[in-house]
């Protein structure tokens, strides 16, 4: 049920391939790819063509972060290239039950992010129609941001509705995940665990991978 997912964006960029396989044999459970779009966020990193080149060499999950405007007009293309699960962001999806929609007919898993300040009842008409839904603990955009506490009590509400309405949904955490603060998000509630920095920036995966499943657990 608990699942570490190493963001790519602290990853060293030249050396991918070999990054993945060392946290893939690490023990990691997911990958957590963060696709920006220089718009929703003020920064700009990946799109398709690095998620099919990454399905290559990864059996893993690919767990597909798209911070991204207009994200319907891109579904079709990183479906294609590969990801699991697609995440879109509330604050970018005015017709969100058709987004929603659109996902589950390309045949993947759809989850739902929220910035760390909007209101968590725009997750409540949606609810069963999500297999993820994604708390942010920094505002995105950017890897090495420091956790926002204010999110603890926004998971803990999200598990809460998952009790209640018997739902089979996971619970993602991103953001300022390390170590420290891992402990917290597990009372919390959150199954998923995405780490850049915490990760990436350690010279041994398989330790810190260790550690993290030592705090889970
Ligand atoms: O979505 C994201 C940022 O928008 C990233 O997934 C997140 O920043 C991970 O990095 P770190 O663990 O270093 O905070
Ligand atoms: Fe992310």
């Amino acid at each position: 049920m608990f699942k570490i997912a190493p963001s790519i964006l602290a990853a060293d960029f030249a050396n991918l391939a070999s990054e993945i396989k060392a946290v893939e044999e690490a023990g990691a459970d997911w990958l957590h790819i963060d696709v920006m779009d220089g718009h929703f966020v003020p920064n700009l990193t990946i799109g398709p063509p690095v998620v099919a080149s990454l399905r290559k060499v990864t059996g893993l999950p690919l767990d597909v972060h798209l911070m991204i405007e207009k994200p319907d007009n891109y579904l079709e293309a990183f479906a294609q290239a590969g990801a699991d699960i697609l995440t879109v962001h509330v604050e970018t999806c005015p017709h969100l039950y058709r987004t929603l929609e659109s996902i589950h007919k390309l045949g993947k898993k759809a989850g739902v992010a929220l910035n760390p300040a909007t209101p968590l009842s725009f997750l409540e008409p949606i609810l069963e129609e999500v297999d993820l839904i994604l708390i942010m603990s920094v505002n995105p955009g950017f890897g090495g941001q420091k956790f926002i506490p204010q999110a603890l009590s926004r998971i803990q509400t999200v598990r809460e509705w998952i009790k209640k309405y018997n739902l089979k949904v996971d619970l993602e955490v991103d953001g300022g995940i390390s170590e420290n603060t891992l402990s917290e998000v597990v009372k919390a509630g959150a199954n998923v665990f995405v780490a850049g920095s915490a990760i990436f920036s350690k010279n041994d995966y398989n330790k810190i991978i260790r550690q993290f499943r030592e705090k889970i657990g």
